[in-house]
């Protein structure tokens, strides 16, 4: 009998050679995972008996050995990427890079999501080292010591395809020294229907991208790019470099990701997990202030205010306001004498709190223990005594101190304030929002931020841009112990439903993570979630860097990067930066797209006063999700925003041109959006402006099964989704249906960005549906095809 092998053409013999290679890779990962997973079963059958620092060695070993088990575990898919041979002589001199299996490197590396070895040989390079960097980065025209590079394509653990650029410039055209890096890669993953979810692209980054990704830790640096360019892709990739580059570093300060909106975050929750990486802490601004939950809306034009730098003066006015002494005498009656504050005495407390530096709760205690000092004296003279001692003057003061009438009065002259009491006193009060904003704000603007006091019971709503002004108070302010919180009465219920609310949440967070931690450990049947999760919880100690940093205001994170930052308001960047004191940042966005009217108009304009002209700029330039021909409607909407913006170019066409339906009323909204669905076959979303969107969703969710109105965890796995702009932002769909495009250029100032926005949304249809006129630069669409 013939051998098959035989008959094999030379490719199927390369498939045939990295098929065993891939095997041999999977085999080691296997091996390990079974090492670890023994490890942990040794660990856990220890039980719990034991000193209390026995007991919290085994649970720290349980814990890094649980989190080893996971990264094993999650890079299965796609273990091994790539390839790269080096020319003769050039073979590349491995550093030992600390968590890697060492060993020797012979022949081809081979690229993929971790490092592996054998002790003797180093199997597979993880996609972060520095010699990993030629798969990325090499042209024909600047090789980097390569010959070849090759994208293996797996499906499961079988290798699929082959995809090879040959980096022999001798032997190339010039034409394939334009093309782009494994094109053939490449096209395959930007034209795959979409999941809901952003994947991960180790295995055909751009060198633009890998140029990102790689760059110093140090400074800030900006990533400008138009839509699509990879922007946030790119940021993800860029935490797990430094992570491995700098573990050390960044595993004690912690890494904070910044994203526009909760559904964003959940949309490109799993790309870290799937480069190893789960320490890392996903945030918007509106979660920035622990233990408060910043839910409610608000128009823009009060963000706008919120978000203005002049809040900033505002706020501290505010404060300098609750500690305003009155120019006239206080008496305090404490029966059978009647004590009296001169105006001078009250001046010079008021001088010597302010001379403390001190935050106001601080300095508090230097204003009440000046007064007292005075009340002691005053009320010793009183009692006949004559001159005394400072032993008999503490006593007195204490005995001040409890009196009624006393703390009463120091608190009418310099109150305890939580941040919420400052600023629900503001915007309740006009007295003090003049006092505050006065000549700071127009009567307009002061209108503008009034809100109606709070009826006995009910929570106070706090909006996304109240944050950053609760993070100005709290600096201002400093803490407050935590007895005196409690006896401050509505407040304190305010903040038990809210501590409460947090509880039972993490408890369920924690749940779900015992759950998804028991399933990939394949510990299910050893030990149940909820025992898991309980155990979690009692060992404080436990808690992860990110953990910890999201409960503590302060917490100052080693590096911070800020996506779709172009929305960040001025007093947000302000409560930003408090989070990065070092000024290790990556921020990212475009300015094109900016929809907040708080938003700058350069990056300049937003860093200047924090990096005084010392960031780097790094420019995308490709644009990885938008088809050519959608690209070109959106570059019309691009001259509506500004001169000189540049659509940045799309890498592929779709063969789908985009097309316009006229529609009698929106009800008709939900056929139409019904036959897109069917006939692009993936997920669709339909962008609305705001004031239509209830009407919209309705129109849509009647006629398309399965279709759900407006943000949260559903639009994402929906097959179609009704949104408003703002909440699409930093999304992609299969096909999206801009309804009308009017009401979005007419609907805010920014209306040219948002009808920007959404039309780069879509990786291969597109559409626009109108009820009245077109906005001049779509007019030119084509009408919708007939279905079918
Ligand atoms: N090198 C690449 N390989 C494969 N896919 C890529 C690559 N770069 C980007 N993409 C894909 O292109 C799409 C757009 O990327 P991303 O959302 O990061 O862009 P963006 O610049 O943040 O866009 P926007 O500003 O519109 O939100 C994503 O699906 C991403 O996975």
């Amino acid at each position: 009998m013939s051998q098959p092998t035989r008959h094999l053409d030379a490719r199927e013999r390369e498939l045939a050679k990295e098929q065993a290679y891939v095997t041999r890779l999977y085999d080691r990962l296997d091996a390990l995972r079974e090492h670890t997973r023994r490890q942990l079963d040794g660990v856990l059958a220890q039980g719990g008996g034991g000193t209390m620092q026995n007991r919290s060695e085994r649970d720290t070993f349980a814990t890094m050995y649980a989190e080893r088990l996971a990264r094993l575990w999650a890079v299965e898919h796609a273990l091994c990427f790539g390839r790269i041979d080096h020319a003769e002589g050039e073979s590349p001199a491995l550093d030992d890079v600390p968590g890697e299996e060492q060993g020797e490197v012979t022949g081809s590396l081979y690229i993929g999501r971790i490092g592996l070895g054998d002790g003797r040989r180093r199997l597979l390079i993880d996609w972060r080292a520095p010699v990993a960097q030629p798969f990325y980065r090499a042209t024909p025209a600047a090789p980097m010591g390569i010959t070849r590079r090759r994208h293996l394509q797996t499906r499961g653990r079988k290798v699929v395809g082959i995809d090879d650029d040959l980096l022999d410039v001798d032997n190339l055209t010039d034409d394939d020294v334009a093309t782009l890096n494994g094109e053939a890669a490449l096209l395959a993953s930007i034209t795959a229907a979409r999941t809901g979810r952003m994947r991960d692209i180790v295995a055909t980054i751009q060198a633009e991208q890998d140029r990102v990704i790689r760059s110093a830790l140090d400074g800030v640096l900006v990533v400008q790019g138009g839509p699509g360019t990879g922007k946030t892709v790119v940021a993800l990739h860029r935490a797990a470099y430094l992570l491995y580059t700098h573990r050390e570093r960044l595993a004690r300060r912690g890494v904070l990701i910044l994203g526009p909106n909760p559904t964003f975050l959940r949309y490109i929750e799993q790309v870290l997990p799937s480069l190893g990486e789960t320490d890392v802490l996903l945030s918007t601004v509106g979660e920035l202030y622990p233990g408060l939950r910043a839910t409610a809306k608000e128009p823009d034009a009060v963000a706008a205010v919120k978000g203005d730098a002049r809040l900033a003066k505002v706020i501290a006015r505010a404060v300098a306001d609750r500690q305003r002494v009155p120019r006239k005498a206080i008496s305090i009656d404490l029966g059978a004498h009647t004590l009296t504050l001169e105006p001078r005495t009250l001046e010079a407390a008021a001088s010597r709190a302010a001379r403390s530096r001190r935050p106001h709760n601080q300095a508090r205690a230097v204003f009440v223990r000046h007064l007292l000092n005075a009340l002691a004296r005053q009320w010793a003279k009183r009692l006949g005594k004559g001159v005394i001692d400072d032993e008999e003057l503490a006593d007195l003061r204490e005995e001040l101190r409890t009196e009624p009438a006393v703390r009463s009065a120091l608190n009418r002259l310099w109150p305890y304030l939580t941040p919420q009491q400052l600023l629900i006193g503001l915007y309740t009060s006009a007295e003090r929002l003049d006092a505050a904003a006065g000549g700071l704000l127009s009567a307009a603007e002061r209108a503008l931020l009034t809100r109606a006091a709070p009826r006995a019971g009910d929570g106070w709503q706090w909006t996304e841009s109240d944050v950053p002004l609760l993070d100005e108070a709290a600096e201002l302010l400093g803490d407050i112990d935590e007895h005196v919180l409690r006896a401050s009465a509505w407040m304190a219920e305010e903040e038990r439903a809210a501590a409460q609310a947090a509880r039972r949440e993490e408890q369920d967070r924690e749940l779900a993570y015992a759950k998804e931690v028991l399933e990939l450990t394949g510990m299910a049947d050893v030990l149940d979630a909820e025992r898991l999760a309980a155990r979690h919880r009692e060992e404080t100690d436990d808690l992860t860097t990110a953990e910890r940093a999201a409960a503590d205001r302060t917490w100052a994170f080693g590096y911070v990067i800020v996506d779709e930052a172009q929305e960040l308001s001025p007093m947000a960047w302000r409560a930003v930066m408090r989070r990065c004191p070092a000024k290790a940042m990556t921020v990212v966005g475009d300015i094109a797209q900016t929809g907040t009217s708080a938003g700058p108009a350069s990056w300049d304009e937003v860093l200047a006063p924090y990096t005084q002209g010392r960031h780097r700029v790094e420019t995308l330039s490709v644009n990885y999700r938008t088809p050519a021909e959608l690209m070109s409607v959106a570059a019309g909407v691009l001259t509506l925003i500004g001169p000189g913006l540049h659509a940045p170019r799309s890498v592929r066409e779709s063969g789908a041109p985009p097309w316009r339906q006229r529609l009698a009323d929106l009800t008709e909204l939900g056929a139409l959006a019904a036959r897109e669905a069917a006939e692009s076959g993936g997920r669709l979303a339909v962008l609305a402006p705001a004031a239509l969107a209830a009407e919209v969703g309705a129109a849509v969710t009647a006629a398309v099964d399965g279709a759900v109105a407006g943000p949260g965890p559903d639009a994402l796995d929906a097959p179609a989704a009704v949104l408003t702009v703002a909440d699409a932002k930093g999304l992609e769909f299969d096909a999206v249906i801009v309804a009308e495009p009017a009401a979005i250029l007419a609907e805010s100032p920014r209306g040219a960005s948002d009808l920007y926005v959404a039309l780069t949304r879509a990786t291969r249809r597109l559409g626009v549906a109108h009820t009245g006129d077109l906005p001049a630069v779509l007019s030119a669409l084509p009408d919708r095809p007939a279905f079918g």
